[in-house]
């Protein structure tokens, strides 16, 4: 019995693909619930990026997921064959104290949506000011661009780049509980701080999948039924305030536990690599079903002008071009 319940408790579906994607795009839903006033946030300091990272106690390169060479991402001059980093601290205790009390008061705006996350805010960046000036300070950028070896600068696919995560236990039995599904982001460099200490819930853990895409399609049965109980599946070391995982989203099977205790927010801050804009892996129809069609539509126009024309997309944003800094993460 408790075995079973034990299973139960981590078993999460995988999200829907095809028509229903289609289905869920033509949503046309308000994109926050309630309006959000900024003007009451702390403001952002440069002095909130902590220093430079102790060595982080999981690394994990793109071979260890079973990825050949020639799948990798990068070019001959950019090695991009990290899957996993973490947990490590960017933000100073001060830093992620003002954030967390940030995406708390920006729970009242979160959506309910079943596509991937239960509940969640998208296009952080245009709402909060502190994550805005977050996202583009170069000392914040210098940080994660060393800690994957590649330059690392906010993403144009706007609504999806900053988003915060909502889980709670369920109000009764009844009601499915908030979790995030087994999914592939669309985003290839995706950063995930929990804003809550492990203490404050049971359940709500980031659970990925040590292999590849391809043998996750194969034993999905298995992978979703067992869940955390999975050999193959394994639990991100998240335990407080500012830990911060960097995953390779959008190659790495992962999802979240039903929270069954207590609450747990996260920030997912994706970016984007202008030097290797033509291998972001996002796909019109992963984002639509969150975003609704139109507004995809005109985000999508903004990823490709960035793309084609980095430099440019950098200045209309005020983004800083930042020098190449070496990666700092250890090899395994
Ligand atoms: O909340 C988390 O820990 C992860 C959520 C996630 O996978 C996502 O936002 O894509
Ligand atoms: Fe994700």
């Amino acid at each position: 019995m408790t075995t079973t319940l034990a299973t139960e408790e981590t078993r999460v579906a995988t999200i829907t693909t095809g028509l229903d994607r289609l289905r869920r795009s033509l949503h046309t839903g308000s994109r926050i619930a309630a309006p959000y006033r900024a003007a009451a946030e702390p403001a952002w300091h440069s002095s909130y990026v902590a220093p430079a990272a102790e060595r982080p106690p999981v690394t994990a390169r793109m071979a260890s997921f079973g990825y050949r060479e020639r799948e990798l991402h990068g070019r001959a001059d950019l090695v991009d064959d990290l899957a996993m980093t973490g947990p490590v601290r960017l933000l100073t205790p001060d830093g992620a104290a003002a954030l967390r009390g940030i995406c708390q008061n920006l729970e009242a705006s979160a959506v309910h949506n079943d596509y991937v996350v239960s509940r969640r805010l998208r296009g952080v960046e245009s709402l909060s000011p502190f994550v805005h000036a977050m996202v583009r300070d170069p000392v914040f950028l210098d940080t994660v661009s060393r800690l994957v070896g590649v330059p690392l600068i906010p993403h144009p696919l706007r609504d999806a780049g900053v988003q915060i995560n909502y889980y709670e236990a369920a109000a009764d039995a009844s009601r499915a509980p908030l979790v995030a599904k087994w999914h592939l982001d669309g985003m290839n460099y995706v950063f995930t701080m929990t804003l809550s200490d492990h203490a404050e819930h049971q359940g709500g853990d980031y659970i990925y999948y040590r292999g590849h895409p391809r043998d996750f399609a194969s034993r999905r049965e298995e992978i979703t039924a067992q869940g955390a109980r999975h050999p193959d599946v394994h639990i991100a070391p998240f335990q407080h305030v500012g830990d911060t995982m960097f995953t390779r989203g959008s190659r790495v099977y992962h999802a979240v536990t039903p929270v069954t205790r207590g609450h747990r927010i996260t920030l997912a801050v994706s970016l984007f690599c202008p030097l290797l804009g033509d291998q972001d892996e996002n796909r019109f129809w992963h984002s639509a079903p969150d975003d609704g069609l139109v507004r995809t539509l005109n985000n999508w126009n903004a990823l490709r002008r960035a793309v084609r024309r980095p430099a440019s997309y950098c200045r209309r944003e005020d983004i800083p071009i930042r020098p190449l800094a070496r990666r700092s993460a250890a090899r395994d």
